[in-house]
């Protein structure tokens, strides 16, 4: 047998940082959860029980704090760079890190009208993600997302013209509920060192608001003829709003709601245009996958 590939590190590290302007006073937070995953000349330890080559995970673990002490945790993208740069930096025989940061939002909670200074509430179980590789070989490969923003409209989608054979029930519908959970994902292109991620670093939040934005407006302006279209339409949004980004996909599940006929009781009319109650699929949904790239 032999070694075909080998990665370790910590994972689920919490981490929070808060920026207290002294000028101001207001405070701001940042939470995350970071996973930081290494590769190098580390095979010795998995087929020798050779532990000279480990950084111990427990190491990795105190290095994502220190880091987070020494450079900004905003944007991720950019904390996720200094840390796996640290790891190239430091021992010459690891050669990639893999790092995954996941931010929870913090929104600042406004009383009276006023931002509040140092109080925030979690408005949306949303999450902004950064997945990084950086590499003695190829640099620092960066793909950021927003995750797991589910959205739901009542009307403006619809769904006909499909395929129809002995293996089709499906209705086809010009007015349906359409919902999902947003797993939306923008591909940077390579930067060679960290320095270059730092320089024009407004560009990582530009993105992320964007992508946000974009989504949830094509979301609900798009009379959507299906969930491809209207993914579709969004990668296209994304790709000519941020210059440097490569490639954009989506993958969104079709959270159905079944029509509930109530005939049955009455003659009660609760189908197609009178359908007012409906039963909200925990499963089987839809999945539908997509990545766009510059022509
Ligand atoms: O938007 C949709 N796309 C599909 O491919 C599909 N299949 N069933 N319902 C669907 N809705």
């Amino acid at each position: 047998a032999r070694l075909a590939a080998a990665r370790y590190g910590k994972d689920n590290v919490r981490v929070y940082k808060v920026h207290k302007d002294e000028a101001t006073g207001t405070q701001s937070v940042t939470e995350m959860t970071v996973c930081c995953l290494l590769e190098g000349q580390i095979e010795t330890s998995y087929t020798e029980a050779d532990n000279s080559v480990v950084v111990a995970t427990d190491s990795i673990k105190n290095t994502i704090y220190i880091k987070a002490k020494e450079h900004p945790v905003n944007p991720p993208e950019l904390y996720a760079a200094h840390l796996g740069q640290h790891f190239l930096d430091k021992y010459p025989h690891i050669n990639a890190a893999n790092i995954k940061v996941i931010v929870h939002r913090w929104a600042r909670i406004n009383i009276d009208g006023k931002p509040h200074p140092h109080s925030f509430y979690r408005d949306g179980n949303d999450t902004r993600n950064v997945e990084a590789r950086i590499s003695r070989e190829a640099g620092i490969e960066l793909k950021s997302a927003i995750q797991g923003l589910s959205v739901l409209k009542s009307t403006g989608s619809a769904f006909h013209g499909f395929v129809r054979d002995e293996f089709t029930t499906l209705g086809e519908t010009w007015d349906r509920i359409l919902s999902t959970d947003v797993d939306a994902t923008w591909t940077w292109k390579t930067f060679p060192t960290v320095a270059a991620v730092e320089q024009g670093v407004d560009r990582f939040d530009q993105a992320f608001e964007a992508a946000r934005n974009i989504t949830l407006k094509t979301f609900a302006e798009d009379e959507s003829a299906s969930v491809q279209n209207t993914m579709y339409k969004m990668c296209e949004e994304i790709l000519e709003k941020a210059a440097e980004v490569e490639l954009v996909g989506y993958s969104l599940p079709n959270k159905h709601y079944f029509e509930i006929d109530l005939s049955w009781h009455k003659g009660y009319k609760n189908t197609g245009k009178d359908a007012e109650v409906y039963a909200p699929q925990s499963g089987p949904n839809g999945l539908i996958k997509c990545e766009v790239a510059r022509s």
